[in-house]
């Protein structure tokens, strides 16, 4: 669920990697600090880590790196081929945030970066729910992605990257589930989380969430 985006991705897949280096002016602000960012959701994970939205792979390396075993989940054909190109060892499976296969696995942290706004705010708080259900062992959620503080602050967003003259920004600001920090908070906390946020460039807030350990649900 919430692929309807897929298309872009398959045809960004080729490129991806000079976009996030700040090649492309309309999305540098967006990608601005990528490195750090990567590094502040691995330093932030733990034990066995669930990844979704892997795209090129540029976080499962991180993750690798610090020795987590990595299961990883990304819906995109080429993006899977261009992961698996740099980590053919890697558990990569087709999925998305809400259907990915269940397999025997006890996952410890999940993680995603730049991928949990293509689910609508009901898909958000659905996908946090079952991941409770599903993943006992679970006990942290470290997420960096696009968010603004109030409706107002992305309206100005939109009409400042209208003015720099980034219609595919502006547009992917309008098309995409782009929600608000209190929002998201809301989410998180009703899902049985303790939530923290911190900034990290004009649009990416690295998402910090810890269950509750009231919210323990038998399954
Ligand atoms: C902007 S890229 C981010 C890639 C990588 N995580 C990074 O930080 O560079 C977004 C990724 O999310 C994937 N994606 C799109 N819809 C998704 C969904 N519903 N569930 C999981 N991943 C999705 C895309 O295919 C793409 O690989």
């Amino acid at each position: 669920m919430g692929r309807e985006f897929l298309g872009l991705f398959d045809e960004w897949a080729e490129s991806y990697d000079k976009s996030v280096a700040g090649v492309d002016p309309q999305y540098k602000a967006v990608f601005e600090n990528y490195d750090e960012i990567l590094h502040q959701v691995s330093m932030g994970s733990f034990g066995n880590v669930l990844e979704f939205g892997v795209g090129t792979g540029n976080l499962t390396g991180k993750l690798l790196a610090s020795g987590y075993d990595v299961t990883g989940v990304e819906p995109s054909k080429v993006m899977r081929e261009k992961a698996l190109a740099k980590f053919p060892e890697l558990s990569l499976y087709e999925g998305d945030f809400l259907e990915y296969p269940q397999n025997d696995f006890s996952v410890h942290t999940i993680v995603s970066t730049y991928a949990f706004h293509h689910l609508t705010d009901v898909e958000k708080e659905r996908a946090l729910t079952q991941y409770t259900q599903f993943h006992p062992s679970m006990r942290k959620i470290v997420f960096a992605d696009t968010m603004f503080e109030t409706d107002q602050h992305k309206l100005n967003m939109i009409k400042q990257a209208e003015k720099q003259g980034f219609s595919d920004l502006a547009e992917d600001l309008q098309r995409e589930y782009y929600t608000t920090i209190p929002e998201m908070q809301r989410i998180f906390t009703s899902a049985g989380f303790h939530v923290t946020f911190e900034q990290m460039n004009d649009f990416v807030w690295l998402i910090t969430a810890v269950r509750r350990s009231d919210s323990a649900i038998t399954n």
